[in-house]
């Protein structure tokens, strides 16, 4: 078999796209191997080594010293980041390691992971018994997109052995972490109990959980592959999906699309759990109700027909006084533009106020006989009930002048004045409910 270096240099020798390797280092005897590996085969002014102290351990600061020590014996740049352990279980340290990697990261940035096959077969069987999915079950991809840069594993292929050996043949210095050794953690547990009995029955494992998770993986491409294509039939925009449509999939096919959908726009697998939730109480409630569930940090909902994905918004801004000219302002909930579109609009130089709905306003649409309440008029432009609370609406002298997005009133206008639009996060074509 071909040395480490050798393998290293294969497997990274196509990113020439690649300006920075970022290489997380643990201090373990896997991340040192890495972290040599890369002090040999790149060049030197493009690698920086990152320590996550999860804070977690009194020697931890001890721990970040001595990783540093290696980096600076290697002529390699160092950055240690301190997170929040939170409960310190298994799932919170790799959520804020993650977190501070995707800080980190900058675009044409690679982050270098030391994970082997060993690390692979653990993860195949922990997710296994988490019930676990296609997806879940194809375990750690070798590369994937991760914040502004990429992640890697290139030493996925390689059994721990083969890296212990190299380790000790080159009498490299490591820290051995006393929590691998405690059995509360689960992957620790697998590793020590589980792998060795199967390893002593198959000792063909590594090649065996390879040949799976990589089918797995191609078998995850064709169900994004086809939810793509459903989902370009079906879409009017990213976070919206129409119902009747979804409906007219095979069951499969709307979970399969359910699942890509949602993580397409927020980044977030369901569990099956959640996906059940959302066929139960989303899509199964009664057609006259707006359900709503939350779904990591955003909101899935449903109006007429469709289900809207969202992130969870700040508060809105209380009432503030402005005036009026062209351009656009940045508000907590969307943005809201004042453009020189119809003939005729607001005054520029107008004296306005932003306030919100209280109930029983009535407004003077131009173009439209009459008055009508706001409530119907916000139901006529489509406008989602979640949405209303926090729509601005404009005062003049306290007479309501416009409703931003969705009409101007008879009140207010001036010859070449201008149209107030309303942009709500979250939603990329948000002007689609107004009229104007
Ligand atoms: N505290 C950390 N700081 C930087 N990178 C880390 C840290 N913990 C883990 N990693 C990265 O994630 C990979 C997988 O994490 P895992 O917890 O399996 O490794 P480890 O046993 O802590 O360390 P090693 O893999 O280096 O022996 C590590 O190989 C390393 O590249």
């Amino acid at each position: 078999m071909a040395e480490l270096p050798v393998l290293l240099v294969e497997r990274l020798k196509d990113l020439t796209h690649i300006r920075r390797w970022v290489i997380a280092f643990s201090g373990g005897v896997d991340s040192r191997v890495l972290l040599e590996l890369c002090a040999q085969q790149l060049p030197p002014e493009r690698l920086l080594a990152l320590h996550i102290d999860h804070q977690l351990q009194s020697g931890s600061k001890e721990w970040a010293k001595r990783c540093e020590a290696i980096c600076e014996h290697l002529n390699i740049a160092y950055r240690c980041i301190c997170v929040n352990p939170g409960t310190g279980s298994e799932s919170d340290l790799r959520d804020a390691r993650y977190q501070a990697f995707e800080e980190v990261l900058e675009p044409g940035d690679c982050l270098l992971l030391a994970q082997h096959a060993d690390d692979q077969a653990e993860t195949l069987f922990l997710r296994l018994m988490r019930g676990a999915g296609v997806r879940g079950l194809a375990s750690m991809p070798w590369m994937r997109p991760l914040g502004q840069g990429v992640l890697a594993r290139p030493l996925l292929d390689q059994s721990r052995a083969v890296i212990e050996r190299w380790a000790k043949e080159r009498g490299l210095e490591w820290i051995e972490d006393p929590s691998n050794a405690s059995e509360i953690y689960e992957r620790n547990w697998v590793r020590h109990n589980l792998m060795p009995l199967l390893r002593g029955r198959w000792p063909r494992l590594h090649q065996r959980v390879t040949a799976t998770t990589r089918q797995l993986s191609e078998a995850c491409e064709l169900l994004d592959e086809m939810a793509q294509g459903d989902l370009s039939q079906i879409r009017s925009s990213p976070e919206q999906l129409p119902l009747l449509p979804l409906t007219e999939l095979s069951r499969a096919r709307q979970r399969n699309l359910l699942r890509f959908w949602v993580h397409r726009v927020s980044g977030h697998w369901l569990s099956e759990d959640e996906l059940f939730r959302v066929e139960e109480q989303v899509i199964g409630a009664g057609c006259d109700r707006t359900p709503e569930l939350k779904l990591g940090g955003y909101w899935l909902r449903r109006y007429r027909e469709c289900l809207y994905l969202q992130p969870a918004l700040p508060e809105r801004e209380a009432p503030f006084l402005f005036t009026l000219e062209p351009g656009e302002r940045r508000l907590s909930q969307g943005v809201l533009g004042f453009e020189q579109r119809a003939s005729q609009g607001l005054p520029v130089g107008a004296r306005l106020r932003l306030g919100y709905r209280q109930g029983g306003e009535r407004v003077r649409p131009l173009g439209r006989g009459g008055s009508v309440s706001l409530k119907q008029l916000m139901q006529e432009a489509g406008v989602p009930p979640w949405l209303r609370a926090g729509w601005p609406l404009l005062w003049q002298n306290e007479v309501l002048v416009a409703v931003p997005g969705i009409c101007l009133c008879h009140e207010g206008v001036v010859e070449g004045g201008l149209t107030p639009l309303w942009r709500p996060f979250g939603l990329s074509d948000g002007g689609c409910f107004g009229r104007l």
